[in-house]
């Protein structure tokens, strides 16, 4: 295993991080992810062997990394930097054979093995032909495959990598990630630094998070939640569920936030029913407020997204005495209060219940009439809804 122990890095007097510990297992994908300058290339570094800690062990199969003649950790440890050195404008097949060098002698002698090594990984790279294509010619892309095929030829137990992916065009990027995974699945220990969260979710069999200063470590599901990239990234992002494969997948919203409007207009939804009324409310420049919803609900991301102020209850409790008579205070005070088309039962009736304590003509109902069809409280959601609406509530207009 490829373990840092209690590792602290920082440049100056700026301490970058501390207290670090993470773990590259052999047949694992092991992915570091976290905003730009978080200290993700100087902590792959460290657990190279390229930078020494400040504090801290890197330890190589329970040995100290450092102390590892360079031949032998090479053929242990392969690693890809984020943009390598092109010093001179060799040939692709060169390029691919220096990663031979931890197996050759003294003079460099080249064997049979080394060449079908080398061939072998200018294959996996999908690079047959371009042998003797010169580095410099060659587009960003292909120059990282290049030296990818290198760590490959270099046949070793652990490949670290930072940003493999970072050239290459989507379908690449799947490509070479699943590569990755596959070799990992053979029995290497794989560790990249990638930014894309979506492709990290899918392909990561376990993330570490730059949060901070520290990392936040686990499963993709554990790890990639609202909360988690909020405090690591210092943005909003909704976290959704992918349909089929059932993986978090992260929706930057690319929205203005507009939250100091005069005019307050309140959003009952839940369930993602109510995502977009917020942002329509505003963008059209209200201050909203939203609730009552269970943190993490989709509705609830959208509206800490919008900067709102939100009516919040545990993930998938009912809506407590306390949570109804804050709700209460926040619906008082807006101007306007408009019901998602949301399900109505047991848990969140009190939101409907609410309703019947403000002035009916400051509501809007997104299809009021269809209130039966999502009615699960035994018809007390449409009798409050048909009552409202009787006394002055209006339809909230479509989009
Ligand atoms: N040699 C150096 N001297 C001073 N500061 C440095 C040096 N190398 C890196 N830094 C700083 O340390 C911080 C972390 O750098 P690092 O490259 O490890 O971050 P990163 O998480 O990989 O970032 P990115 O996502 O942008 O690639 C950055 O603020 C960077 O400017």
């Amino acid at each position: 295993m490829l373990k840092g122990l209690n590792l602290a890095y920082g440049y100056g007097n700026i301490t970058l991080f501390e207290g670090i510990n993470i773990e590259v297992h052999p047949g694992k994908f092991t992915v570091i992810i976290g905003p730009n300058g978080a200290g993700k290339t100087t902590l792959l570094k460290i657990l190279a062997g390229l930078l020494k800690p400040k504090y801290g062990t890197v330890q190589l199969n329970e040995k100290e990394i450092f102390l590892l003649p360079a031949k032998v950790r090479a053929r242990m440890l392969a690693y890809v930097s984020q943009e390598p050195e092109t010093l001179r404008d060799y040939s692709v097949w060169d390029t691919v054979m220096m990663g031979r060098y931890p197996y050759q002698g003294f003079l460099g002698l080249e064997t049979n093995k080394d060449f079908q090594a080398v061939k072998k990984a200018i294959e996996t790279v999908g690079l047959a032909g371009y042998e003797e294509r010169t580095l410099l010619s060659l587009s960003g892309g292909e120059r990282q495959r290049v030296y990818l095929a290198r760590a490959l030829a270099q046949e070793a137990d652990y490949i670290l990598l930072d940003e493999p992916t970072n050239h290459l065009d989507l379908f690449y990027q799947v490509k070479i990630l699943s590569l990755l995974k596959d070799l990992a699945a053979q029995g290497k220990g794989i560790l990249a630094v990638l930014h894309d969260l979506n492709l990290a979710s899918f392909f990561a069999d376990k993330l570490y998070l730059f949060s901070a200063g520290k990392l936040i470590t686990g499963e993709a599901k554990n790890v990639l939640t609202f909360e988690n990239i909020y405090k690591a990234y210092q943005e909003p992002a909704l976290v959704v569920n992918h349909p089929v494969l059932n993986i978090p997948q992260i929706l930057p919203l690319i929205v203005n936030r507009v939250s100091d409007g005069k005019k307050k207009v309140h959003i009952i939804g839940g369930g993602g029913m109510a995502g977009s009324i917020m942002l329509r409310e505003s963008q059209q420049g209200a201050k909203i407020s939203a609730g009552v919803l269970n943190k993490s609900d989709s509705d609830w991301q959208t509206a800490k997204a919008l900067g709102a102020e939100v009516v919040e209850e545990e993930p998938f409790s009912p809506i407590s005495e306390e949570s109804y008579q804050r709700l209460l205070e926040v619906i008082k005070k807006a101007d306007k209060i408009v019901v998602a088309p949301v399900p109505i039962g047991p848990g969140n009736l009190k939101n409907i219940e609410a309703l019947l304590e403000v002035e009916p003509k400051k509501i809007f109902i997104v299809k009021p009439e269809e209130m039966e069809k999502r009615d699960y409280s035994g018809g007390r959601a449409t009798y409050i809804v048909n009552s409202l609406i009787k006394a002055g509530a209006q339809r909230y207009p479509e989009a």
